[in-house]
């Protein structure tokens, strides 16, 4: 199929690339980027408006940045975009927009390089994107899920356990805390944990940070991977923190760090605590989870009326020794793609683009909050959910001598 340009639909949009980029989707960097050049532009808000959602008829809206933000994504080689979810205007409330950003990236050395000057070169990177969200003043601003090292738990080696540290004084917090003091900015800063007041044990843990640089306090995952390359396990079990939302000076936050996003209980406790966005800084693979990917955060935030981030690291991590995953697939040196794309959902069922598959980037929104309690009072989930009902079945369902409701046809 040719591209349009010649009857007039739209310019060939920034997002080609070879197609022999890694990640890239048939030469582009993301299915929007796709579509952007092969369906004309009146015809593609209608299938936006089908494929995203629609604030009043219409896609999310684009939210303009100033020339310094985009021409600093541009020298430095990110994907930026940014977008706005209004509310309706309310006679009694004033409305309460916050901007929100997430940042995905790849790891920048070898994992062969020491790990000292591998986490370093993350910190220069991380840090060139981090301003220029300072600068386009966002508020809340998430990291990619253990974002100062490369997710090296598919090897299972002891070694990449030296990237822990601790939660309230590690080299990442310290880093975090000197940004969000700069920017005025709440960070959320997914780290591997070392907890050293109880021998030592890792944890795959969400550091808040307030955006007056101190640490709010922090969240550990919840649920452990035991699927495909992720042999996380061997290094850290099950959180222990509960679903707790940070109350910030921008708007009441959680973390539903990564697997925990195949979990609707999961997601439901992080709403039944209050939470107004829920971040989900995830770590995977285009040939386990991409189908997942569009889905899960999207219906998180539709079932539980509130804003969704879901961050995914980008590139491809190759690893010194080669490993096995008890899946039948011979021995092999890297994860396979980490497939970026991270985008934001509203409660209303709209939601944004996606970043690219291939290349760092930062999303930010406007967000207005009180789109949350205008969607709980249109569709009620909250008040029509039977949470005793589920309460009761649950309760059955965790003893041994459970019995499942099953009512078997007679005629059988
Ligand atoms: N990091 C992580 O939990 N990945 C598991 C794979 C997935 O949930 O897509």
């Amino acid at each position: 199929m040719a591209p349009l340009e010649a009857d007039g639909a739209r310019p060939p949009s920034s997002g080609k690339r070879p197609a022999t980029t890694p990640g890239s989707l048939a030469g582009f960097e993301s299915l929007e980027q796709l579509l952007k050049e092969y369906v004309p532009s009146d015809k593609l808000e209608e299938a936006l408006r089908v494929l995203h959602g629609s604030k009043s008829g219409k896609p999310v809206s684009e939210l303009p940045l100033s020339e310094e933000v985009l021409s600093s994504a541009e020298k430095q080689d990110f994907d930026i975009q940014a977008y706005q979810f209004s509310a309706a205007a309310e006679q009694l409330r004033a409305p309460r927009v916050v901007r929100v950003g997430v940042v995905q990236n790849a790891i920048v050395l070898p994992t062969t390089a020491p790990y000292a000057k591998q986490r370093q070169a993350i910190f220069n990177r991380v840090k060139s994107i981090v301003e220029a969200a300072g600068a386009a003043s966002v508020k809340i601003l998430c990291l990619q899920e253990a974002w100062p090292m490369p997710f090296a738990f598919c090897t299972r080696e002891r070694e990449w356990s030296e990237f822990a540290e601790s939660a309230e004084t590690g080299p990442s917090t310290r880093f975090c805390q000197d940004l969000a003091r700069k920017h005025n900015m709440v960070l959320v800063s997914p780290i591997l944990e070392r907890d050293e007041a109880h021998g030592g044990t890792i944890w795959n843990t969400a550091v808040v940070i307030g955006n007056n640089g101190n640490v709010i306090g922090k969240h550990r995952k919840n649920h452990i991977p035991r699927v495909g390359d992720f042999n996380e396990s061997t290094y850290y079990l099950e959180g222990n923190t509960g679903h707790p939302v940070f109350e910030t000076a921008f708007g009441k936050i959680a973390i539903n760090i990564c697997y925990g996003r195949h979990h609707p209980l999961n997601w439901m406790g992080f709403g039944l605590n209050g939470a107004e966005i829920v971040f989900n800084p995830s770590a995977t693979v285009g040939e386990l989870s991409e189908p997942m990917w569009s889905v899960e955060a999207r219906n998180a935030a539709i079932a539980n009326t509130y804003f969704v981030a879901a961050i995914n690291r980008v590139g491809t991590e190759t690893f010194p020794n080669a490993f096995t995953s008890g899946d039948g697939k011979g021995a092999h040196k890297d994860f396979g793609h980490f497939y970026g794309s991270s985008y934001f959902a509203g409660p209303d069922a709209s939601r944004t683009p996606s970043l690219s598959r291939c290349r760092d980037g930062l999303m930010i929104a406007d967000m207005d909050l009180n789109l949350c309690q205008q969607v709980k009072d249109k569709w009620g989930f909250r008040l029509t959910a039977r949470y005793e009902m589920y309460a009761k079945l649950l309760s059955e369902y965790v003893k041994p001598d459970f019995v499942p409701q099953v009512i078997k046809d007679p005629s059988l």
